[in-house]
């Protein structure tokens, strides 16, 4: 973790610490999208910006001035996407026909060099109209029934074997969400031995695509930076569960900062 999470250097600046942009939160989900974009900019992102329905505008802004926003028609979102080093895609994203149009926009204008993280809505769509993925740095991030969507393999049948066996055929790293997380697609598998049920609230998910955009942002694309963010949004989790029923995702968001400060001191 602390081989990840350094201390930043003295003559340094927010382009430093990478450019994140999330894509999702329609008129039902934009609170998918605040906690995605909450989580990169407590996890330590340089530069945060929001690409969302408008109704969400207020919300968005009141929760987290620290985000630029754009809405979903706007006529900039190619200029804003090529300028990204991470995209998150998906979360409350939803799954109608604007967002299949938004999800096919993105992708057309996607660099190689990009980290395109794709959760929620993202992968379930993806799935179900049998969506060609562009070529980037792909890390999904299905929960078991998402995962049963885009790899076919039944959430009773999913094992560390099964899964192993399927995110062969899916290019760029997979992390297949439980109780157990199992990471694929890197050097060697991954287990998460952090995490309990007090995560299991609506949220949890999106947070951690936060996490994951802001430490590939500014730590850089490694297997290390992919496990220790999952890691981190785990830890973090136990520690408020140690004194909470419930892990909120909002209180293990604003947990994250200081937890990273002790991270990058040992
Ligand atoms: N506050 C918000 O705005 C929230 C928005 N969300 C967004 O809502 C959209 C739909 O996502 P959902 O995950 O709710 O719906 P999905 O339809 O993708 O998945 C839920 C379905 O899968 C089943 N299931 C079985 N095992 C499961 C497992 N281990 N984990 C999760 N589901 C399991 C559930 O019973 C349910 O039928 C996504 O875009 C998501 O990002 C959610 O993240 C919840 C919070
Ligand atoms: N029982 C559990 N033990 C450990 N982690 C859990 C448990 N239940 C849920 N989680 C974690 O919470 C997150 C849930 O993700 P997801 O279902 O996509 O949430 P959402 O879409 O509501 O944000 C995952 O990171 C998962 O590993
Ligand atoms: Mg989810």
């Amino acid at each position: 973790m602390s081989q990840v999470v350094h201390p930043r250097k003295k003559k340094s600046y927010k382009g430093q610490f990478g450019r994140v942009t999330v894509i999702g939160g329609n008129a039902q989900y934009g609170g998918a999208a605040i906690m995605s974009a909450s989580a990169a900019v407590y996890a330590g992102a340089g530069l945060v910006s929001v690409v969302t329905d408008a109704v969400n505008r207020s919300a968005l802004h009141a929760r987290l001035p620290e985000a630029m926003i754009l809405p979903f028609d706007a006529g900039k979102l190619e200029a804003l996407l090529i300028a990204q080093d991470v995209l998150v895609i998906g979360p409350g994203l939803g799954d109608d026909n604007a967002a299949l149009h938004l999800l096919k926009r993105v992708f057309a204008t996607i660099r190689p060099d990009q980290t395109v993280i794709i959760d929620g809505s993202a992968i379930t769509l993806i799935a179900r109209e049998h969506l060609t993925v562009p070529e980037a740095r792909l890390i999904w991030t299905p929960h078991q029934m998402e995962w049963q969507r885009l790899s076919g393999v039944k959430l009773s049948d999913q094992n560390p074997q099964t899964n192993a066996q399927a995110a062969k055929k899916i290019s760029g790293v997979v992390i297949v969400k439980s109780e157990a997380t199992e990471i694929f697609g890197l050097q060697e598998a991954y287990l998460n031995p952090a995490g309990s049920p007090a995560m299991a609230t609506g949220g949890s998910g999106d947070t951690l695509t936060g996490i994951l955009a802001a430490f590939v942002g500014q730590f850089g694309y490694s297997d290390a930076t992919i496990c220790a963010a999952v890691y981190t949004h785990s830890a973090v989790a136990d520690e408020v569960a140690s004194t909470h029923y419930v892990a909120l995702p909002t209180q293990v968001i604003t947990q994250l900062p200081q937890y990273m400060a002790l991270m990058s001191q040992k």
